[in-house]
């Protein structure tokens, strides 16, 4: 599903937009991460301090059990599935069947395209889906639905079913600041995949995510399903590389990986032609 957006021609300037949004939240989070790491060697010192006393505390202070911090999450015995598998696998597809069928609940994505398909796809459906990102709210009369950019996950409602994209992004804090996935937004995939109350959580993903999610599920006591997926369709290099830009043809995707680069190429007018 990640892919898709790539395809819209509203995609450059409203990812400018949440490009730097992103930039911004990048700031909160390496402070916020620092502030936090400081804080986790003070508490050390303070337990090691207290321990002596004999008596039982509860350490308010204690950051390193953060699945304890969603008491609603925890309520629940949350039923686990991880739709693992290259792109283009129909991952998605399937969790957001189940988000269609139930009766509440919520998806999060990296990314407001994302959201905004998905509000699409169930609205069309006739399943009223409220749309949340950092930029915009849109609510939909008796929604009990909602598609939301992951760091508007909300962990204090219940529902059905909840899906989260691209779960590889997922972050761990533990005592020592352990790192997978995205530097800067994993913390808000970490808080949704242990925060969210649901009877159903969907995570669609990268394999490689999978040991990472079983062992952070652990301590949940959640009951956790690996459902792995295939290519739907066959990925098959060209025998020749493409070399010009200008063999390009109608129907071809370009991927690049910065701002810079999107913008230089989309100043080549023929690419643009050829994408309307
Ligand atoms: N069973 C199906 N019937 C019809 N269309 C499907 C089916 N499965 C997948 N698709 C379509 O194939 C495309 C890719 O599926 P999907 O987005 O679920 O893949 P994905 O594995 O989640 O990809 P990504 O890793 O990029 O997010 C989508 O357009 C989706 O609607």
């Amino acid at each position: 599903m990640a892919s898709s957006f790539l395809f819209r021609r509203r995609v450059s300037s409203l990812g400018v937009v949440s490009r730097s949004l992103h930039g911004n939240m990048e700031h909160r989070w390496l402070h916020l991460e620092s502030r936090i790491e400081a804080l986790v060697t003070l508490v050390g010192a303070t337990r090691k301090f207290s321990s002596g006393t004999g008596t039982t505390k509860f350490d308010f202070t204690d950051l390193t059990r953060p699945h304890t911090w969603y008491p609603n999450a925890r309520r629940k015995h949350r039923k686990v599935i991880l739709h693992m598998g290259p792109t283009n696998s129909g991952k998605t597809h399937n969790a957001l069947k189940q988000l269609q069928s139930s009766s509440s609940g919520i998806y999060c994505g990296p990314l407001r395209l994302l959201a905004w398909e998905v509000a699409k796809r169930l609205n069309k459906a006739k399943v009223p889906c409220d749309l949340i990102t950092g930029q915009e709210r849109e609510e939909v009369d008796g929604a009990k639905h909602k598609a939301v950019t992951v760091e508007m996950a909300d962990v204090t409602s219940d529902y059905q079913c909840a899906v989260i994209d691209e779960i590889q992004a997922c972050r761990w804090f533990i005592w020592r600041l352990t790192m997978l996935g995205c530097r800067t937004r994993g913390f808000s995939f970490t808080r949704a995949l242990l925060g969210i109350s649901a009877d159903e959580l969907h995570l669609c993903g990268d394999p490689a995510a999978v040991p990472l999610i079983q062992e952070m599920l652990r301590v949940t006591g959640d009951e956790v399903e690996v459902q792995f997926y295939e290519r739907l369709s066959p990925l098959v290099p060209m025998k020749v590389p493409l070399g010009s830009f200008s063999n390009i043809q109608t129907g071809d995707c370009i991927v690049t990986f910065s701002r810079r680069n999107i913008y230089r190429l989309k100043s080549t007018g023929f690419i643009l032609g050829l994408i309307r």
